[in-house]
């Protein structure tokens, strides 16, 4: 499986009110993966949104990845996105199986993303490159991580932080196939405008 495109992430105060909507708008326009990212310790909302989302991924052939969560994944039958404080990769793999896609946050550090390789990762994700409302105490990244894991690894490198339409286009050009987005796609006014900037997001990638 090629993974290359735009990648959204939910926001639970973002996207509150409007998660259904806002995210189907998303898909309208094109995603390659979603993530469920929702901090709380609510888990029946979670499990119901999940679920919802789960739902909508299916219908537009999106892959519905899930925060933090293995248990969660492992429940839905989806995927997982892992921190390095959220617990190993290995035994997730095995809970999950040979198909999930499991992805890695892997800050600059190419020593964790080889790690990550070693470990099964499906991709690795360095950030944040810009200033980013949503978490703005994440390490920083430049770009020369991007070129040196195009040398490196063999992976699909995931980019995240503070990225927008007006940003994004040096980190395709180093070598991101997929660039994870929260405030710079669901941060607008309207579902019609996640649309378009979801497809002027994919414009920048098919190049
Ligand atoms: C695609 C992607 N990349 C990085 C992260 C950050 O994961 P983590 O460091 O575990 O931080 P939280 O998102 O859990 O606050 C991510 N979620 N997705
Ligand atoms: C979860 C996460 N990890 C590093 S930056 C970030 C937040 C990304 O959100 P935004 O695209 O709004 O900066
Ligand atoms: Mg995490």
């Amino acid at each position: 499986m090629k993974l290359r495109g735009l990648y959204a992430i939910t926001d639970s105060q973002l996207l509150a009110g409007k998660l259904l909507p806002f995210v189907e708008a998303a898909l309208d326009g094109g995603l390659a993966l979603l993530q469920y990212r929702d901090k709380s310790t609510d888990d029946a909302r979670r499990l119901r949104e999940a679920e919802a989302l789960r739902g909508l991924c299916e219908r537009y052939k999106a892959h519905l990845i899930i925060n933090d969560d293995a248990e969660l994944a492992a429940r839905l039958g989806v995927g997982l996105h892992l921190g390095q404080t959220d617990g190993p990769l290995t035994p997730a793999r095995a809970l999950l199986g040979r198909q999930a896609i499991i992805g890695s946050t892997c800050h600059s550090q190419i020593e964790l993303a080889e790690q990550a390789a070693r470990e099964g990762a499906s991709y690795v994700a360095f950030g944040r490159f810009f200033n980013s409302s949503t978490k703005p105490g994440a390490p920083t990244a430049t770009l020369d991580i991007l070129d040196q894991a195009r040398a490196r690894l063999n992976l699909p490198i995931c980019v995240i932080g503070g990225i927008t339409l007006e940003n994004a286009a040096p980190l395709v050009a180093h070598g991101a196939d997929l660039l994870a987005v929260v405030h710079g796609l669901f941060g607008a006014e309207s579902p019609q405008e996640v649309t378009r900037r979801a497809r002027a997001f994919n414009d920048l990638l098919s190049i």
